[in-house]
């Protein structure tokens, strides 16, 4: 997993041999050492040039290998070997050195980079620190704020950057493992005293206690519960107040606490479903790998209001070219405006020039007739989205994918109003659309294998996290929130205010509770879906049944006084004045909750966070496992997914089908139970029958699920 080259007479060349990012397994962690060991113990080898085979440094620890007894040689003593020895040893940096393989390249003397290189310690992201010598190494060698920012946030940065932070000694254009090998050669001989990072001192900082106060403060505010950022700052004070052999101790601790934590588990989780669920599959049996995608160079965005400025704006970094269709001339002017100014500003901080002039902007739905893919963006209004459908697909090319962003119609029926339905995707963009990283892609009863291909790949382009999902009533995320955003006023009915519900949320680790959420994207955004759903029936006592079934029209007779939330000032919370993002508890809902039970004889109760999370996560978590039953999500990484880029969970929980693992199956379906026996007509807590069989079948660990649901399929 290691080899060694005796190249250009002196130089002992190591490539490490690891496919496809040279990640080190048990095998490349003894091939390292046993090559090391050779090349310094040759009297022919002069110096040592470590690089990675197919152009790629190293990726760091192999991931997979985390959760398993780990096994084979540890390799913070071939480090200090490496660092201590009299033969100059080089990285020859290409690809990627992320993690364990920069903190190898810390522990050599220099360090050369090709211009294409990343570079980065994102073991944070994974619920780890760097823990091979790079907390204590990075901040000697670039200074304390800048080694706290890349080591708390995992960012992976440019070489010309790593240049500039003195992480770097050369940036190349040409072949990296060349120049160093020449480079090598250069320095053989000469004193390597001022090369070894350990021995340096820390950049001194004045009033460091203040400064790693600060810090503190700042990191566990946007940790939202998450520790692994707490201990790389813990680690990197170490390395800024103590010599080095002790911050290596500290080091060890904290990593011994995290490795086994479940956060990193939970982030680690995440790392693979991320990229397990660009492997999709419809339930027809067509695959990732087995449907061609079809080449989309040009597309359109019908309606430039919220979500299509966003879209635009996505399409056109992604390098499309773009036609930009609006009816309103207000409207469309306001959104060249906004458009332009997000890509210049884009471009500014890359440096690189706006891709304005590959947009095209129109008033005529006609102008579309030469594009490859369109994706709707107009109201929620089902009849205008159908006028808009048959218009596309008389004025498109054949073959144009028809795609539309709605967040609760049926995808279905807007196929069937075009000539060609298996054309027709659902593309859910979340708001801000050039921003949030998640779309969930709908495909219909009718879809193609090649349409749904395309999409996917459209979204990888436009870096997104793209989960293919089936066609239902708010799709996986949006049909998930409904258990959740119910139970949220059923708790306020009994005696919760929003700030407790919120608070509770936030504790758990979202960014925002559910009533801070409502009031952020507007209390009046699900009062349209839910009057479209649900017509407004009796009042009084009778307000709180529908169909039979228990319901809460709180959220109604909020927005019934105008209180549309942070737009308008007012919502769950108030704010000093329309727009403003401070949310103070206000008064006027504590008041309009009591008389709103008084009128109902509604007795408030005192609710703990307890009951606030399991009734809000594990309603939201049987309706996954009803998705998952259904088979309109493939497996529980892709509701998971969704989840973490598009509503906010916390990474470091995995996803709402992890969380429920860790929790235990048979644990969330005894407090559904128990819900359910006290409130027998809130259908949402009645546990799903797929939950019941897999509690039955002992409680799989997630990664065996989708095996046991096809199981089940297969016996019916
Ligand atoms: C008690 C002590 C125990 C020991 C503790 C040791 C602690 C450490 O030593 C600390 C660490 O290094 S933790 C690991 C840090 N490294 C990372 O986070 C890098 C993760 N990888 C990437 O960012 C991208 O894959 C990368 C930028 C590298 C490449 O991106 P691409 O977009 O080109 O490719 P991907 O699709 O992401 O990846 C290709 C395939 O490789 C798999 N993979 C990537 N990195 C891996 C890694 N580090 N370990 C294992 N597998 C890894 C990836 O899953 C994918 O495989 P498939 O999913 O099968 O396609
Ligand atoms: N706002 C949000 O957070 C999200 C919205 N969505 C969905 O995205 C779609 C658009 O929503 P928003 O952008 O929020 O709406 P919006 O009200 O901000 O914008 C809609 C735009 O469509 C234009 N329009 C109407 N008829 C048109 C036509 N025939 N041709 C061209 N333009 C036309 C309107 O003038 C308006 O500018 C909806 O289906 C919505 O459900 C999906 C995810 C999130």
């Amino acid at each position: 997993m290691a080899q060694f080259t005796l190249v250009s007479g002196s130089v002992g060349l190591i490539t490490l041999q690891n496919p496809p990012v040279n990640a080190l397994s048990a095998a490349t962690r003894q091939g390292i050492v046993d090559m090391m060991n050779k090349a310094l113990n040759d009297p022919e080898v002069k110096s040592v040039v470590v690089c990675g085979q197919n152009r790629i440094f190293c990726g760091g620890a192999d991931i997979k290998e985390f959760g398993t007894k780990i096994s084979g040689p540890p390799l913070i003593p071939t480090i200090h070997t490496i660092e201590a020895t009299n033969k100059p040893v080089v990285a020859a940096i290409e690809g990627s050195a992320l993690g364990g393989g920069l903190e190898l390249a810390l522990g050599c003397h220099y360090r050369i980079a090709h211009s294409k290189a990343r570079l980065g310690l994102p073991e944070v992201t994974l619920g780890l620190l760097p823990a091979i010598g790079g907390s204590q190494r990075l901040p000697r060698l670039i200074g304390v704020p800048a080694a706290i920012e890349l080591i708390t946030t995992g960012r992976h940065i440019t070489a010309a950057e790593a240049l500039q932070l003195g992480l770097v000694d050369h940036v190349t254009r040409s072949s990296t493992v060349d120049e160093a090998i020449k480079f090598a050669q250069s320095v053989e001989g000469k004193s390597l005293d001022s090369r070894r990072i350990s021995n340096y001192p820390c950049p001194h900082l004045p009033d460091l206690d203040a400064v790693f106060e600060g810090v503190m403060q700042e990191v566990r505010q946007k940790a939202h519960g998450a520790i692994a950022p707490i201990a790389c700052v813990q680690a990197v004070r170490a390395a800024a107040t103590l010599p080095y052999l002790e911050g290596m101790e500290i080091e060890r601790q904290l990593m011994e606490t995290l490795f086994t934590s479940s956060q990193a588990r939970a982030l680690q989780y995440t790392f693979f479903a991320q990229r397990a669920v660009s492997r999709w599959s419809m339930p027809s049996g067509a695959r990732w790998d087995t449907s061609m995608p079809k080449p989309v160079h040009k597309a359109a965005v019908i309606g430039l209001g919220t979500m299509g400025r966003g879209i635009t704006v996505a399409l056109a970094q992604a390098g499309l070219s773009v036609v930009a269709v609006e009816t309103q001339e207000k409207q469309l002017k306001e959104a060249k405006l906004v458009v332009s100014g997000i890509l210049e500003r884009a471009a500014q901080r890359r440096g690189m020039a706006p891709t304005l002039a590959k947009i095209t902007y129109s008033h005529d739905i006609r102008a579309v007739a030469d594009v490859d893919l369109v994706i709707e963006a107009v109201f929620e209004d089902e009849a205008l989205k159908e006028k808009v459908f048959q218009q596309l697909s008389a004025v498109c090319k054949p073959g144009t994918f028809l795609c539309t962003n709605t967040s609760s119609l049926d995808v279905d029926h807007l196929a069937s109003l075009t000539h060609n339905p298996e054309l027709v995707v659902g593309m859910h963009f979340f708001a801000p659309a050039h921003v949030m990283k998640l779309l969930e892609v709908v495909y219909g009863s009718k879809s193609s294998p090649e349409a749904l291909a395309t999409v996917m790949q459209l979204g990888k382009r436009m870096g997104k996290v793209s989960v293919a999902v089936g066609n239902c009533w708010g799709f996986v995320g949006n049909r998930m929130l409904k258990p959740y955003m119910e139970q949220a006023f059923y708790l306020l009915e009994e005696g919760a205010t929003p700030e407790l519900v919120d608070q509770a949320l936030v504790e758990f680790g979202f960014p925002m509770g559910v009533f801070r959420m409502s009031d952020l994207s507007g209390t009046d955004v699900y009062w349209k879906i839910r009057k479209e759903a649900e017509p407004v029936g009796a009042s009084g006592q009778e307000a709180r049944v529908r169909k039979g079934l228990r319901y809460s029209p709180l959220g109604d007779l909020l927005c019934e006084q105008g209180r549309f939330g942070q737009k308008t000032g007012q919502g769950w919370y108030q704010y000093d004045k329309p727009g403003s993002r401070v949310a103070r508890p206000d008064p006027w809902v504590h008041n309009f909750l009591e008389e709103y039970r008084a009128r109902h004889g509604l007795v408030a109760r005192r609710i703990d966070h307890a009951e606030v999370l399991e009734r809000c996560l594990y309603s939201l978590i049987n309706e996954g496992f009803r998705i998952l039953e259904e088979g309109i999500a493939a497996g529980p990484e892709d509701i998971d997914m969704i989840y973490v880029f598009g509503y906010g969970w916390p990474k470091h929980r995995g996803g709402p089908m992890f969380y429920a693992s860790m929790v235990g199956l048979a644990k969330i379906l005894e407090r559904l139970e128990h819900y359910h026996r006290a409130h027998p007509d809130v259908p949402f807590m009645q546990p799903c029958s797929l939950l019941r069989k897999l509690v039955t079948c002992g409680s799989p660990p997630v990664h065996k699920w989708k095996d046991v649901i096809k199981k089940i399929h297969s016996q019916l």
